[in-house]
C-alpha cells in the first residue's frame, strides 16, 4: 500500500494531463456503450417499416447511419487523444523518477557500491524505471477505472435492458474471472523464467565484450559460448511454453468462452423472440447480443491489470529502496587549502565493521613533498588515498589537510584539492578538450593547449586530425595507454590541484614512452604535495619519504637511503628488484 500511494503520488507531476485524459477515456467509453442503443433503433425502424409494409425511407436510414457512424468515429478519435495525452504523461513520469533516482544514486557512499554488481544497479534505473512507465503509469492508473466502468456500465445497461439476460451474466463473471486467473497463474512462472534467462544473457554478453581480449587469450569462447546457448534455449523453452498457453486459453479457448455464451444467449433469446413469448423488439435483442459479447474484454483487461500491477509494485519497491538508501551527511563548510600540507593522526580504518584495514597510522606531509607508498598487494595504499578523497571516514583518528580535520568539510571541496592520475586513467565519452577540462567553464582552450603543452602531450596531439576536438569513445580505448596517461596529466595539470596522487602511473609502459611520462609526472609534481603507489621502487628513489604498509600499518618509514640503511622489507624489496631489472 506504501509503495502504492508513493507511485500514485508522482501523478500530481502531470495530474492535468490524468484528469483531462482519463475524462476523456470515459466519455469515450460512455460514447462506445451508447452506439448500440442508436444501432438498435436502425434496426427496430427497419424491422417495423418491413412489418406494416411501408417504405424505408432512404433519408431516415442514412440518419441512422451517419449518427452510428459518428458515434463511433467521435468515440475513436477521443480515445486517440486521451491516449496521446496519458502516454505522454506517462512518459514525463518515469522520466522524472528516472532522474530523481539516477541523481541519488550518483550522491550514495562508495560502500553502497561494494557489494552490488553495476548491471543489478542499471537495471533499477532504467528497466524498472520502464515497468513502472508502461504497467502502472500508462496501464493501471488510466485503464482501471475505465475498465470497471465498462463492466459495470455494461452490466447496468444489460440489467435495464432486460433483467434475466442480465442477471444470467452476472453468474458468467466469477466463472471469467476464475479462468483468467488461472491463466495468469500458468503464465507468471513463465514470464519469470524469460525475464530472468534475458538478464542472464545480458550480463554473459556483456562479460564477454568487457574481458574480450581475456577471454580469446584463454580461449574461453567456446565454454563462453556453450553457456550462452544454455541460457537461450531456458529462453526458447519459456518462450515456446507461454506461446502454447497464449494461443490456446486467451486466443482460443478465451474465444470459445465468449463467442459460445454469446452464441447460448442468442438462441435463448432467438426461441423467445420467435415464439413471441419475449416481449422485446429486434432492436433490444441487437443491443442484448452487443452488450453480452463486449462485456468480456474488459473483464480480461482487468485481470491483467492486476498483474502488470503486481509487477509495478515490485519495480516500485526496488526503485523506492535505492531512493530510500541514506546519502551521506554533508557539512556545509567549504575546506579551503592553500599550502597542501597532510597528517594522518592516529587513523584507524575497516570498511566493514569489525574489519582492520588500517591500523594506527600517523604521518605528516609538509607543502610540496613527494611520499611514496609502497607494500605487498592488499596491504593499504589504496585505503589510504581513499580516506584522503573522503570516500570513506575513519573509525577512529583525524586526517588533516593545511590542519583542518577533512571531516568537517563537505566531501566536494575536499576532492576539489586533488588531483589523481591512475595506472589505467579513466577517460569519458566526449572530446580529448572535454576531457582535460573535465567541463569546468572556467578553464579555457588556451589554458588546456598550455597544459598539454607542458606535459609534453603536443607531438600525439598534432598527430590527430580533429587535435584537441577528436572524440573519445568507450573510455578511449583507441588510445594508447600511454596517451590516456597524457591526457590524464594535462587534466590534472588543467584543474591545478593542491594535492597529488599517481597510482604507478610508470608500469607497463616501454622505456621512450616513460621518459616522456616521467617529464608529465615531473611537470604536474612540481609544487604539489604528491602521493605515489608505487610497485617498482625505482620511481620513488628521490621521494622525500616513502611510507612501507604491512598489513595495514606502518612498518617501515624514512626517505629510501634511511630504509636502505635500516636493512628491512624495503630493503629486501628494493634489491630484489634491482636484481630483477639487471638480470
Ligand atoms: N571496498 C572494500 N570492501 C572491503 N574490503 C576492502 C575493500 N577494498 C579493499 N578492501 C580490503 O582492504 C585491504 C587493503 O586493500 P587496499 O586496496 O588498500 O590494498 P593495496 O595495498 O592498495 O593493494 P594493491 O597493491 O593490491 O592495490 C585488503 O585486505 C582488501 O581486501
Amino acid at each position: 500500500m506504501k509503495t502504492f500511494n508513493r507511485l500514485l503520488s508522482y501523478v500530481k507531476y502531470r495530474k492535468f494531463s490524468y484528469l483531462i485524459g482519463i475524462l476523456l477515456l470515459l466519455i469515450s467509453a460512455a460514447l462506445t456503450i451508447y452506439a448500440p442503443i442508436i444501432g438498435s433503433r436502425l434496426i427496430n425502424y427497419v424491422s417495423l417499416q418491413t412489418q406494416e409494409a411501408e417504405v424505408i425511407e432512404l433519408n431516415i436510414l442514412v440518419t441512422f447511419f451517419v449518427q452510428y457512424l459518428g458515434l463511433i468515429i467521435l468515440s475513436v478519435a477521443i480515445g486517440y487523444g486521451s491516449f496521446l495525452i496519458l502516454a505522454f504523461a506517462s512518459n514525463d513520469i518515469s522520466r522524472i523518477i528516472r532522474n530523481e533516482v539516477h541523481e541519488h544514486m550518483q550522491n550514495l557512499p562508495i560502500s553502497y557500491f561494494d557489494d552490488k554488481p553495476a548491471a543489478k544497479i542499471s537495471a533499477r534505473i532504467v528497466n524498472d524505471t520502464e515497468v513502472l512507465r508502461e504497467n502502472f503509469y500508462q496501464n493501471f492508473s488510466t485503464q482501471v477505472l475505465l475498465q470497471v466502468v465498462q463492466v459495470v456500465g455494461t452490466y447496468v445497461a444489460l440489467i435495464l435492458v432486460s433483467r434475466p439476460v442480465g442477471l444470467t451474466m452476472l453468474i458468467m463473471l466469477p466463472i471469467f474471472v476464475l479462468w483468467q486467473l488461472g491463466y495468469m497463474k500458468m503464465i507468471q512462472p513463465l514470464n519469470h523464467r524469460w525475464r530472468e534467462s534475458v538478464s542472464e544473457m545480458n550480463s554473459q554478453t556483456a562479460e564477454i565484450v568487457q574481458g574480450a581480449s581475456i577471454v580469446q587469450i584463454f580461449q574461453r569462447q567456446e565454454s563462453m559460448a556453450d553457456d550462452f546457448e544454455k541460457t537461450n534455449q531456458e529462453w526458447l523453452d519459456s518462450r515456446r511454453k507461454t506461446n502454447y498457453i497464449d494461443s490456446t486459453l486467451t486466443w482460443n479457448l478465451s474465444g470459445f468462452l465468449k463467442n459460445t455464451v454469446t452464441l447460448l444467449v442468442m438462441m435463448y433469446l432467438g426461441t423467445l423472440f420467435t415464439e413471441g413469448i419475449l416481449g422485446y423488439s429486434m432492436g433490444v435483442l441487437f443491443i442484448l447480443i452487443d452488450y453480452v459479447n463486449r462485456i468480456f474484454d474488459p473483464i480480461t483487461m482487468i485481470v491483467r491489470l492486476m498483474t502488470m500491477f503486481q509487477q509495478a509494485l515490485v519495480a516500485g519497491h526496488r526503485v523506492f529502496e535505492m531512493m530510500d538508501t541514506p546519502i551521506e551527511e554533508d557539512s556545509e563548510r567549504e575546506l579551503i587549502v592553500k599550502a597542501g600540507q597532510v597528517s594522518f593522526n592516529k587513523v584507524n580504518f575497516g570498511y566493514k565493521t569489525g574489519q582492520t584495514v588500517l591500523k594506527d597510522i600517523n604521518f605528516s606531509v609538509a607543502q610540496g613533498e613527494t611520499v611514496g607508498l609502497v607494500g605487498h598487494t592488499g596491504s593499504g595504499k589504496s585505503s589510504i588515498i581513499n580516506l584522503l578523497f573522503r570516500f570513506y571516514d575513519p573509525q577512529a583518528g583525524q586526517i588533516l589537510l593545511d590542519g583542518q580535520n577533512i571531516r568537517e568539510y563537505n566531501r566536494e571541496s575536499v576532492r576539489d584539492q586533488m588531483g589523481i592520475v591512475l595506472q589505467e586513467p579513466y577517460l569519458f565519452t566526449g572530446t580529448i578538450a572535454s576531457n582535460i577540462s573535465m567541463n569546468d567553464a572556467s578553464i579555457t582552450e588556451e589554458m588546456i593547449q598550455d597544459a598539454i603543452n607542458k606535459v609534453g602531450a603536443r607531438p600525439m596531439i598534432d598527430k590527430l586530425e580533429l587535435g584537441i576536438h577528436t572524440p573519445v569513445v568507450e573510455k578511449g580505448q583507441s588510445l594508447s595507454s600511454g596517451e590516456r596517461q597524457l591526457i590524464s596529466f594535462a587534466r590534472t595539470l588543467a584543474s591545478n590541484p593542491k594535492i597529488l596522487i599517481l597510482d604507478e602511473a610508470t608500469s607497463h609502459i616501454d622505456t621512450e614512452t616513460e621518459e616522456v611520462i616521467q617529464h608529465a609526472m615531473n611537470v604536474v609534481k612540481e609544487g604539489r604535495t604528491t602521493f605515489i603507489i608505487a610497485h617498482r621502487l625505482s620511481t620513488i628513489q628521490n621521494a622525500d619519504q616513502i611510507i612501507l604498509l604491512d598489513q595495514g600499518m606502518i612498518k617501515e618509514h624514512g626517505n629510501h637511503q634511511e630504509l636502505l640503511n635500516l636493512e628491512g622489507q624495503y630493503a629486501e624489496m628494493f634489491h630484489m628488484q634491482a636484481k630483477a631489472a639487471t638480470v
